[in-house]
């Protein structure tokens, strides 16, 4: 890839070039960097498609181009080609479209003379050595339930050889994990679940209009309510659902609106047809047959992705627990479709903060509120807390009060390596995605490779 000595480099924001035996040349910090400091911007050089598939693509160049947006191929100039890949990136970048540029900017506080990764995605052309994971020295018994030996089997780097068809589908009974999904459909009008909601009668149907842009401004638009209809027609009657909080909501004044009064509404939207009849009995109820994650397939290369994404999550398990922390972590990756996602990584740190609940997953979403928060964006995309569509892998099975929050962020679905016989809330004491009145649920996906002859370590169900 290059001569094994590396250029001086003259970057102010702590960035080096070194020389690596199995990387080639890498871009290393050179002093402690803070996270979510940009460290570097790189123009980008384009290729015309045409020019790219008759003469680049046959040259060295192929290691380093990549698609932009409009199909061109880019090269970043300055420390932009020279990010190595690791399936744990400490740093993140985003393409400038309007600047043709790249800018890279750190995920975390970074130590002097840590290696500066970046993701390339799933679909790699080389054999990958990631250093994050390696450079982990455990003992095969660790007593903390054998984490270190998740993924360090054969089947590894199959997933990145040229003859395996990274689209080929898994069968359920190969697939590395047992899949937990949500219980099947309420039936029957006993079965249904409801919560309590605050609903107000409506005589004036021009005022539904206005009442509607008053949810709106009032921030009461609760994507908690996503999977019902706002206004109710019937008998005559029109009325307009308001919240799921416990207390009443406050109307405005000049419409003179009855008060508010509360009826319970569904909790999920309807599956099947009969089920949205009797739904709609409480209240009309959206019609969403196919259920997130009820019919997913598995294909080679989403599961080399899961692969990875455990093995980050035992890194970071590994790491936390060297720096004295309760071997615990969580990872939201970015989605194998949507590889330009965010990306949140976070351990356990009930030790060091002396807090009982700075548990991994409170840590991850806390993570995530921060990075929507730090992009600005926190009115347009919703509450920011919120992991909806998104991925989360966890070394351990999330308690009773994490598996509430995972529920409450709406997240996409749950993978766990070690059940928590104790308290768990993700299947092993309870499973709260399936209990009744819960609005979201997600399917549970257990880590079966290898850990299934693991020994539980008892003292960390906790
Ligand atoms: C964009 S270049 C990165 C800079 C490159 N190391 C160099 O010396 O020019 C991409 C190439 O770096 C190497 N590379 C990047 N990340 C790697 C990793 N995690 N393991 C092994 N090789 C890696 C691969 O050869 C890849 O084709």
């Amino acid at each position: 890839m290059s001569s094994s000595t590396a250029p001086e480099h003259l970057n102010s924001s702590g960035c080096r070039i070194q020389h690596s035996e199995s990387k080639g040349r890498g871009v290393y910090a050179s002093r402690r960097i803070e996270r979510n400091t940009v460290i570097e911007i790189s123009p980008v050089l384009f290729f015309g498609i045409e020019e790219y598939e008759k003469h680049a693509k046959f040259t060295i160049l192929d290691h380093y181009t990549f698609k932009w947006k409009d199909g061109r191929m880019a090269l970043a100039l300055g420390l932009g080609s020279l990010f190595n890949h690791s399936s744990s990136p400490n740093v993140s970048y985003k393409l400038d479209h309007q600047t043709d540029s790249i800018r890279y900017e750190t995920a975390r506080d970074i130590e002097e003379d840590e290696e500066l990764c970046i993701f390339y995605g799933h679909k790699l052309w080389f054999d990958p050595v990631d250093e994050s994971i390696s450079a982990i020295d455990i003992e095969p018994e660790d007593g903390w339930g054998g984490l270190s030996t998740i993924g360090n089997d054969e089947g590894d780097h199959k997933e990145h050889s040229d003859d395996v068809d990274l689209n080929a589908i898994v069968d359920e009974s190969s697939l590395p994990f047992t899949i937990l999904k949500p219980p099947p459909e309420e039936e029957d009008l006993e079965s249904i679940r409801t919560v309590q909601a605050w609903v107000v009668d409506v005589p004036e149907p021009r005022h539904i209009a206005t009442l509607l842009k008053w949810l709106k401004t009032n921030g009461m638009e609760d994507p908690n309510l996503d999977h019902l209809k706002r206004v109710r027609k019937q008998d005559g009657k029109t009325t307009l659902l308001l919240s799921i909080d416990p207390d009443p909501p406050q109307l405005p004044t000049e419409l003179e609106l009855a008060s508010p009064f509360q009826i319970p509404v569904p909790s999920s939207a309807a599956l099947t047809l009969n089920s949205l009849g009797l739904k709609a009995t409480f209240w009309p109820t959206f019609y969403a047959p196919k259920r997130k994650g009820d019919s997913e397939t598995w294909s080679c290369g989403k599961v080399a992705w899961a692969r990875e994404a455990m093995k980050v999550v035992v890194s970071e398990a590994h790491r936390s627990h060297l720096e004295g922390e309760l071997p615990i972590s969580a990872f939201m990756p970015a989605s194998y479709e949507e590889e330009n996602q965010n990306t949140a990584l976070a351990h356990d740190t009930r030790t060091s903060t002396s807090h009982p609940l700075r548990h991994a997953v409170l840590n991850l979403i806390r993570k995530v509120a921060d990075l929507d928060l730090n992009r600005g964006s926190l009115s347009e995309s919703g509450p920011n807390y919120l992991l909806t569509g998104r991925t989360v892998f966890l070394s351990h099975e999330p308690c009773i009060m994490c598996s509430m929050a995972l529920l409450h962020s709406r997240v996409k679905q749950v993978f766990y390596l070690i059940p928590m016989g104790k308290t768990g809330g993700c299947g092993s004491v309870a499973c709260l995605p399936t209990l009744p009145g819960v609005n979201h649920r997600f399917p549970i996906f257990v880590w079966k490779e290898i850990v299934s002859e693991l020994g539980l370590n008892e003292t960390l169900d906790a």
